[in-house]
Parts: structure tokens; C-alpha cells; sequence
């Protein structure tokens, strides 16, 4: 028998799965706020939570991080409105088991109720709990999310698409459900994809018989016998070309393949692993890249956060690397300076976790003898734009001091400026126009403008949530947080 929680306002709901969950002989326990779900959830012995997406008190998605962090780490049920395409998306994404829509029937509300109680009987529960993370850092609620996935990912056999810019840790995640996996005393193997040449890639991949083209003079194994009864790590699977998609399809879909010039065919076994930076769901709308791999790549599909989008994580990155590369030289502790972190959290690092690693070891060839850490010791580029950011500051709020409207926080990532909206802001500070009223602080003016530009963004482009994110530059995830942070209703996306 299991403890299901269930927190939605609607008390037909509320009856409706209790008696679901009571038929199919668990305790169920209810919650007509998310303040008094998640307090629950904390204190109670939970195994899954049926969740509201539109509580009175909040937005259920951006409890799910909280709630799967309780100490039974429950699996999260989503309970989201009809053709809330988005909502879902990013209940997954947030590590929601699975999602229901309303109204909810009783098949749909049994369905995944007896998939994750069978899944947490079975012994697949906490399986981030034991899943090693050898290496793997940061604390963010999107990052915890993907940890979560890939522990799922590592216990069982589904191929995994691993997405994110460049240096967001795609290999790493991969390397690691390689390690956490009933395989782990196979080989890894990796495959670069944007490194293969196209003319010899099918024998790279599938090996090839002596003289079966120009040059081949002996006969050899491809990577994927290679790496039979382990993992193959597709890195940059983007840039495979089309006529290896094709044969590379054929192999996943009968685990049988044939080497270049051979007769045979021969059999492998291996758990696919690829990782990508490119869109390539938007390849395969254009024919770059086939529809029917990407269906089977992405059995799990974890999407790593840009580092810019958790801020909060940048010193943590910053200081488990310092602290590498410093216990390797056998150098003793340094203390971050604030200006130090302020710098660091100003420069948004577009080459994400990786660019935090080599910075830091320049700092501490920088700084060998220097018990404090200040921006001195950083590169020039990122120093320049701490400054650069600090003076735009004092800018915006020289210019309202005069009693300007500043234009350039508006500036719009797809070209010309935004218009700051004509009427006065519904909530936050109010500028002064009068040159002597006193100025707000730099935080509240800020905040007041992201909130002006949230609120134009809706205007202009709502219901079309491509509009939005091309626009603004903001990640899905981030553009609901601001949403939440301002109180604005993200029933317009
Ligand atoms: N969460 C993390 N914790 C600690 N180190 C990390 C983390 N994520 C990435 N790194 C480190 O950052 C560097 C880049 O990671 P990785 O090579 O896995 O990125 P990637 O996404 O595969 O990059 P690319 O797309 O350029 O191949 C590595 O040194 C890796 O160890």
C-alpha cells in the first residue's frame, strides 16, 4: 500500500482520485492549497503526489522541485488544462513522473498512478539516491531535475538524447549514467560525430573487410562493435550525415549490421547515448536530419540548463573548480572576494561550465600566492564586462535621475528597441519624473523594468510562445520564473 497525496482546488478532483486511489488500495491524503501539498509532502512518508498546475496560492510547477525533494522523494503527477502543451513540457522537464489533463478520467488518473507505484516497488525508488554523481556539481532546481533523469535514465536500457549548449556537461551526464548502468564494466565508447570524415563515416561506424574501398588495406572494427555490451556515446549527433542516419537507424532498430565490403551481418548490444547542441527537432522540419532516428534517439531526452540561466550556481562552479585545480598543486585555501563573485555573476558564460573550469585555472596560476581572490585575477574580457555592466548601471539611474525613460535595458534580442509601454506600471516603483524626487534603489528600478518588458512581451506576441522565447532570449524555464517573480499570469503564453 502507498501514500498518495493529492493537492488540487477542485474539491470534484479532489474526491474523484481519492477514490482511484482508495479502490486500488493505497491512503490517500488531500491538500486544497500548495502551501499545505507541500507541507505534507515534507512531513509524510509520500510516494506520489497528484499535482494541480493552478493552485490560489501559486503555480504547482515550481513546486514539483521542492516536492521531489522531500524526503521520500515522491514521483510527481501533474494535473494540467486541456491542450496546456507548454505547462506540460515543463512538468517534465521540472522531473514530473508524468502528466494527466483535465478533466481527468479514471483511466487516466489509474495509468500512471500504477506505473510509478510499480516503478517505486520495484526498487527504482530514490534512484537518485544511489546514483553516483561522480564529479557532477550545481544546485539549481533545473540541474537537480536532470540529475534525477539521468539516474532514471541509468537503471534501465532507453536511449538517451542529452541536449544544451556547448560546456553544459553532455558528456559528463552521459559518462555517468555509463557509470551508474548495469554496464559499467563494459566499454564507453564515444563517438564524434562532427569529427567523422564524411567519406569513410560507415566504416568507422560498422568497421569494414580488407580492400573494400580505395585505401582500406586492412580489415577493421567499427565503434560499434566496439562497443558491444557497453554504451555508445553519440557526441555531436546533429552532424552525422543523412546516409549514416539511415544505416545507423537499421542497427538501432535490429541491433544487426553489416561492415563495409562484408558479407555477414553481424549482431551488437549497446545502450545508445547521443548529445547534441542543435535544434534538431527544427533539422528535421528543415530534412537535415531524419524524423524517425530522432523518435528513437530520444527515449529520455534531458535538456541541460545554460549556465546564465542559474546564476546562482556560477560560484558554486567557481569554487569546486578553484578547489580542483588548487588541491592538485597543493596550494592552500583562497578566500572569494564579494567583487570577485559580483564579476563572476555579472559575465554571462556562453561557454557555460566549461569556461568556468578554464577560468579558474588561470586565476590560480594568476593568483599562486595570493591568499584573497579579487577581479584582478580574472581574464580581461570578463573584468571589462563587470565594469561595463556597473556603468550601465549608474547610467539607467542617471537617466532617470533626469527624469528619462532609459532605453537601453528594452533593447530587443531580434534587432530595433522596444517602446517602453505608454501607460504607467501596474505594480513596483514608479519612476520619478521630477529631477529631485529621490531615485528608487538600482534593484527596484530594474525589477520594475523587467516587469514593464514581461508585460509588453505578453501584449505583443501572446498565445505565441515561439514569438516569445525568440524574442526575448529567455529559456522557457526562465521566462516562467520571471513570470512567477512578477506575479503575472501565464495564462497568455
Ligand atoms: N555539473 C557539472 N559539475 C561539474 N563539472 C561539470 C558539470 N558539467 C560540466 N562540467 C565540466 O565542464 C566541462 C565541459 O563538460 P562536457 O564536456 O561534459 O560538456 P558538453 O556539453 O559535452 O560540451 P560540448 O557540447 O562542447 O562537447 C568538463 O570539464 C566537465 O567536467
Amino acid at each position: 500500500m502507498g501514500n498518495i497525496l493529492i493537492i488540487d482546488d477542485d474539491l470534484d478532483i479532489r474526491d474523484a482520485l481519492t477514490r482511484v486511489v482508495t479502490r486500488l488500495g493505497h491512503e490517500a491524503r488531500t491538500a486544497a492549497t500548495l502551501d499545505e501539498g507541500c507541507r505534507l509532502a515534507r512531513a509524510g512518508d509520500v510516494d506520489v503526489v497528484f499535482l494541480d498546475v493552478r493552485m490560489p496560492d501559486g503555480n504547482g510547477l515550481d513546486a514539483i522541485a521542492d516536492i521531489r525533494k522531500s524526503a521520500s522523494a515522491p514521483e510527481v503527477i501533474v494535473i494540467t488544462g486541456w491542450g496546456e502543451a507548454d505547462g506540460a513540457e515543463l512538468a517534465m522537464r521540472q522531473g514530473a513522473w508524468d502528466y494527466i489533463e483535465k478533466p481527468p478520467s479514471v483511466r487516466t488518473m489509474t495509468a500512471p498512478l500504477l506505473r510509478a507505484m510499480e516503478y517505486r516497488q520495484g526498487g527504482g525508488t530514490l534512484p537518485a539516491a544511489t546514483f553516483r554523481f561522480d564529479g557532477i556539481t550545481g544546485k539549481s532546481a533545473r540541474r537537480a531535475a536532470c540529475l534525477e533523469l539521468a539516474a532514471k535514465a541509468a537503471v534501465g536500457e532507453v536511449n538517451v538524447l542529452l541536449t544544451g549548449q556547448t560546456g553544459t556537461g553532455k558528456e559528463l551526464f552521459a559518462r555517468a549514467i555509463h557509470a551508474n548502468s548495469p554496464r559499467t564494466d563494459q566499454p564507453f565508447v564515444v563517438v564524434d560525430c562532427a569529427a567523422l570524415p564524411a567519406t569513410i563515416v560507415e566504416s568507422v561506424l560498422f568497421g569494414n573487410e580488407k580492400g573494400a574501398y580505395t585505401g582500406a588495406d586492412t580489415r577493421r572494427d567499427g565503434l560499434i562493435l566496439q562497443a558491444h555490451g557497453g554504451t555508445l556515446f553519440l557526441d555531436e549527433v546533429g552532424e552525422l550525415p543523412l546516409s549514416a542516419q539511415k544505416a545507423f537507424l537499421r542497427v538501432l532498430q535490429e541491433r544487426r549490421f553489416r561492415p563495409v565490403g562484408g558479407r555477414e551481418e553481424k549482431n551488437c548490444d549497446f545502450r545508445l547515448v547521443a548529445a547534441t547542441n542543435q535544434d534538431l527537432e527544427a533539422m528535421s522540419r528543415q530534412g537535415l536530419f531524419r524524423q524517425d532516428l530522432l523518435f528513437r534517439l530520444q527515449g529520455i531526452g534531458i535538456d541541460l540548463p545554460p549556465l546564465r540561466d542559474n546564476v546562482d550556481d556560477v560560484p558554486l562552479f567557481a569554487g569546486h573548480f578553484l578547489d580542483q585545480a588548487r588541491l592538485r598543486r597543493g596550494l592552500p585555501e583562497k578566500i572569494l572576494s564579494d567583487e570577485f563573485l559580483a564579476a563572476l555573476s555579472a559575465y554571462p558564460w556562453p561557454g557555460n561550465i566549461r569556461e568556468v573550469c578554464n577560468t579558474m585555472e588561470g586565476v590560480l596560476a594568476l593568483a599562486r600566492d595570493d591568499q584573497v581572490l579579487h577581479p584582478v585575477h580574472l581574464p580581461l574580457h570578463i573584468r571589462v564586462h563587470a565594469v561595463r555592466s556597473k556603468v550601465e548601471e549608474s547610467e539607467a539611474a542617471r537617466q532617470v535621475g533626469n527624469g528619462a525613460r532609459p532605453a537601453a535595458p528594452f533593447a530587443a534580442s531580434g534587432g530595433g528597441a522596444v517602446a517602453p509601454p505608454a501607460a504607467a506600471p501596474e505594480s513596483g516603483q514608479a519612476l520619478p519624473g521630477d529631477p529631485t524626487a529621490p531615485l528608487p534603489p538600482i534593484k527596484d528600478f530594474r525589477d520594475q523594468h523587467e516587469a514593464d518588458y514581461l508585460r509588453l512581451l505578453l501584449t505583443r506576441h501572446a498565445g505565441n510562445m515561439r514569438k516569445i522565447l525568440s524574442v526575448s532570449g529567455l529559456s522557457r524555464s526562465r521566462l516562467y520564473a520571471l513570470l512567477k517573480k512578477h506575479g503575472l499570469s501565464p495564462e497568455r503564453l
